[in-house]
C-alpha cells in the first residue's frame, strides 16, 4: 500500500532515531542520567507514556529492559508496527526491540501491576516547543492523542510504584505540575528538563 508522505509512522530504521542510535551519547545523555544508568547499572524502567518509542528505543538501545505503555489504540498499533519493521531488519535492532514490552492502555490503571525501579512520564503538554524536525511529528502526535490533562494523576500513581525514582519529562521553561511534591533534582537540556523525584 502506497504511504502518504505526511503521514505519521514510528520509525526506528533510518531518520533521526538511528542516527542518534549511530552517533549518540550513549550514557551520558540526559535522559539517561535522569533514569539512573551508570556504568555497571542498568535499572529497569516502565515508560509509562510510550508515544512514539524514541525514549524507551535510545533506552533500550543501552540495555535496558524497557515495559512501554500506550492508552491511544492508534499510537499502540503505529508503534506496534514500528517495533514489528525494526525487529525484521535482524542483528542490533532486533536485540533492541527484543528488549521493549509494549502493553495498550492507561499507565494509571496498569502501574499497580507492574513493578520497576524507575520511571518515566512524559505527558503531551499544551504548549510545548520543539525543533523543526520533530515539530511536524509532535504535531501529528497531538492531533491523534490530544494534550494529556490528567498529568498530575499518572505522576501520583508513578510516585507510588516506583522502586527508585520517577522522572517527568517537561519543557524546560515550563511551570512545575501543580499539586505534586517538589522533585528531587532536575537535569535541564535546551528545550527538554528532566524533573528527577526519587523515592524510597
Ligand atoms: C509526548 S508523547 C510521548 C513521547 C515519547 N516519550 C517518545 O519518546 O516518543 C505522550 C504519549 O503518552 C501517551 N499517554 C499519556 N498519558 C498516558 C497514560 N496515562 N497512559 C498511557 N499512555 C499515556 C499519549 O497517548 C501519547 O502518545
Amino acid at each position: 500500500m502506497k504511504r502518504d508522505a505526511g503521514e505519521l509512522r514510528v520509525d526506528f530504521v533510518s531518520g533521526a532515531v538511528a542516527h542518534r542510535l549511530r552517533f549518540g551519547g550513549g550514557r551520558g545523555q540526559a535522559l539517561a542520567k535522569a533514569m539512573g544508568l551508570r556504568a555497571g547499572k542498568t535499572p529497569t524502567i516502565i515508560d509509562a507514556t510510550a508515544g512514539l518509542g524514541r525514549d524507551s528505543f535510545l533506552l533500550a538501545s543501552l540495555g535496558v529492559q524497557v515495559t512501554m505503555i500506550e492508552r491511544s489504540e492508534k499510537m499502540y498499533a503505529l508503534l506496534a508496527d514500528g517495533m514489528d519493521r525494526a525487529a525484521q531488519e535482524g542483528g542490533e535492532l532486533r536485540e533492541i526491540i527484543g528488549r521493549m514490552t509494549l502493553l495498550q492502555g492507561d499507565a494509571k490503571d496498569l502501574l499497580p501491576e507492574l513493578s520497576a525501579e524507575a520511571i518515566l512520564v512524559d505527558p503531551m503538554h499544551p504548549e510545548r516547543k520543539t525543533s523543526a524536525l520533530v515539530k511536524l511529528e509532535l504535531r501529528q502526535v497531538r492531533e491523534i492523542v490530544g494534550t494529556d490533562e490528567d498529568a498530575v494523576d499518572l505522576m501520583r500513581v508513578a510516585l507510588e510504584v516506583a522502586r527508585n525514582r520517577v522522572v517527568l519529562k517537561w519543557p524546560a521553561k515550563a511551570d512545575p505540575i501543580a499539586g505534586i511534591r517538589k522533585c528531587s533534582h532536575q537535569i535541564l537540556g535546551k528545550t527538554t528538563r528532566y524533573d528527577v523525584f526519587m523515592v524510597g
